[in-house]
């Protein structure tokens, strides 16, 4: 019900394989994969070799969260590289659709996200036709930062607005600041995709932390 995609931005880049791994067996859904281009947004990240290089080493749904300009251009890379899941950012584009469509084309599921300032309302006409709406619940560009409550509205209105369509299988994935804190506010939301970088792996061990967070989202979301 609740799937769990932890962000490997947050790990140690100089044992990022091992890293990985690690919280690939602690029994996350799948791997949260931060691209940034330094223009879209103010940092730099990783990039498509990183993808391809992880990816015959990990048997998980590859969760590629682009935060570029012109995603059009570099989507060709991240499909090579093996993602399975594809999200652009909405405001990155001017066509969002035609993004949706090369991303469908390439046989990838879709996300589109959006920033905390873009309102609900903008996204409803693409909801058909994504699989997985991304709102983010921080500025986007930067791990560690503080969750913003005042999205939680955002998360509700998205999921009325699926359940409305009838498309009730629509994942919501959520991003920034989710900690064991936060998880059950954003799952009573209807979130049901919780990125998670910095809250998870800053422990010791994290089979427990991905058990905590899973289990005080549950709970939220089956209420
Ligand atoms: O997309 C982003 C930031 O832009 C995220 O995926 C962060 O990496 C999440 O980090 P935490 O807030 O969980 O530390
Ligand atoms: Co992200």
């Amino acid at each position: 019900m609740i799937k769990i995609s932890p962000s490997i931005l947050a790990s140690d880049f100089a044992n990022l394989e091992r890293e990985s791994k690690t919280m690939v067996a602690a029994g996350a859904d799948m791997l949260h994969v931060d691209v940034m281009d330094g223009h879209f947004v103010p940092n730099i990240s990783l990039g498509a070799p990183v993808v391809a290089a992880l990816r015959p080493k990990l048997p998980i749904t590859f969760d590629v969260h682009l935060m570029i300009t012109n995603p059009l251009q570099y989507l060709p890379d991240f499909v090579k590289a093996g993602s399975d899941i594809i999200t652009f950012h909405y405001e990155s584009d001017d066509d969002p659709r035609e993004v949706i469509r090369a991303i469908r084309a390439a046989g990838k599921r879709v996300g589109v996200s959006v920033k905390p300032k873009t309102p609900a309302q903008e996204i409803f006409p693409l909801l058909e036709e994504v699989d997985m709406v991304l709102v983010m619940t921080v500025e986007p560009g930067f791990g560690g930062q503080k969750f913003m409550d005042d999205m939680l509205p955002k998360i509700r209105q998205i999921r009325e607005k699926a359940n409305a369509l009838g498309k009730t299988d629509l994942d919501i994935q959520v991003d920034g600041g989710i900690a064991d804190a936060t998880a059950p506010l954003v799952a009573a939301a209807g979130a049901n995709v919780l990125v998670a970088g910095s809250s998870l792996f800053r422990q010791d061990d994290y089979a427990a932390g991905i058990l905590k967070l899973r289990r005080a989202a549950e709970e939220a979301y089956a209420k």
